[in-house]
């Protein structure tokens, strides 16, 4: 499978904290959670709760799905990246970021476009270090922050997880890539577990794709705002688990990612992060991450497994100071 990482695009955001200005701030002390927000950028793109349709794979007719096999996990389906390169003038894209992807030959546009169409590498490290651990996830809320494709989050609502919500940037990755990805790939679950606990009848599949649907929740939007949304909400939900993949290479984000770990992990839950060292071309990466946790001083960093090849990967986990 190829991969492209271009961040050669320069990076137009309407942010108003230049580096020097949050470098400066990062170094006035131990900020503590509600503090972070006084950093944070303003907010780029309204939050949205996305409400499928029951059939969202009538959408993708002629799809052929790519097999993800790792290990010892079940194999998961997905999108191949090149159905949106033929199909991008016959999709709905309000955000028109197929096409921009596409004229701009872009896998990032910095406030516009944040990557969500392809599955970047560091999904398939911290699927790895899943399946190394035998992480399972019965009865656990989970997070699937930056989701694109939604591979971690499907995994964990394959193996149980009472609630998954899937988050993304960008409202066309949710509607065209997410959801129709967690349908092909958990809907028959749902059906298999009603039909073994209901014989002798045959329910529809309806049911099974209500009951899927009650499992999950859909979000695109930039971090501030999905954080107000969900908050929002009664009763307000926290995670046992949050997963975000490639998600920290914009310092820029720093203080709205870290407010979302901060507010919607639960107290005992734990933050799956993975990323490579650095992000050349945009500047973040892991080292400036890990200080600005440190400045924070909210949460404890454990290095879970580090890749060597080419770029250097890794996957690290956050917890609260007790
Ligand atoms: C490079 S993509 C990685 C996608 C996926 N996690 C993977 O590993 O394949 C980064 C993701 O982070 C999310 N993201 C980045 N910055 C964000 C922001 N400020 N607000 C909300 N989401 C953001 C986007 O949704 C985007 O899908």
């Amino acid at each position: 499978m190829a991969f492209s990482f271009n961040f050669d695009v320069p990076l137009q955001t309407d942010e108003t904290n230049d580096k020097e200005n949050k470098d400066d701030k990062a170094k006035e002390g131990n900020l503590k959670c509600s503090d972070v927000s006084a950093t944070v950028p303003k907010k780029i793109k309204d939050a949205v709760e996305h409400q499928p349709l029951l059939d969202p794979l009538s959408q993708i007719e002629n799809w052929v799905p790519e097999t993800i096999t790792i290990g010892a996990l079940p194999p998961l389906l997905c999108l191949n990246e090149s159905v949106f390169e033929k199909t991008a003038p016959e999709r709905e894209d309000s955000e028109e970021i197929l096409a921009k992807t596409l004229t701009q030959n872009s896998d990032l546009i910095s406030g516009v476009y944040e990557g969500g169409l392809k599955i970047w590498e560091c999904t398939y490290d911290l699927l790895e270090y899943i399946d190394d651990e035998g992480e399972t996830f019965a009865g656990k809320r989970v997070l699937d922050l930056g989701c694109g494709a939604g591979l971690l989050g499907i995994l964990a609502l394959k193996r149980g997880a009472s609630k998954v919500d899937f988050q993304d940037y960008n409202s066309t990755v949710i509607e065209q890539l997410t959801v129709p990805n967690v349908f092909l790939n958990c809907e028959d679950d749902e059906e298999n577990e009603e039909t073994n606990s209901s014989p002798p009848c045959k329910r529809k599949a309806l049911n099974a794709t209500e009951k899927l649907l009650d499992r999950c929740g859909f979000f695109s939007g930039d971090w501030n705002s999905f954080l107000t949304l969900v908050q929002n909400k009664t009763p307000s939900p926290k995670y046992d688990i949050i997963f975000t993949s490639e998600t920290i290479y914009n310092t820029d984000y720093y203080s709205s990612l870290h407010n979302v770990f901060c507010d919607l992990l639960d107290e005992n839950g734990i933050v799956y992060l993975a990323t490579k060292s650095h992000y050349f071309g945009v500047g973040g990466g892991l080292h400036l991450f890990e200080t600005f946790v440190e400045q924070n001083n909210v949460f404890q960093i454990r290095y879970l497994k580090d890749v060597e090849q080419g770029l250097k990967r890794h996957v690290i986990s956050l917890t609260f100071k007790k």
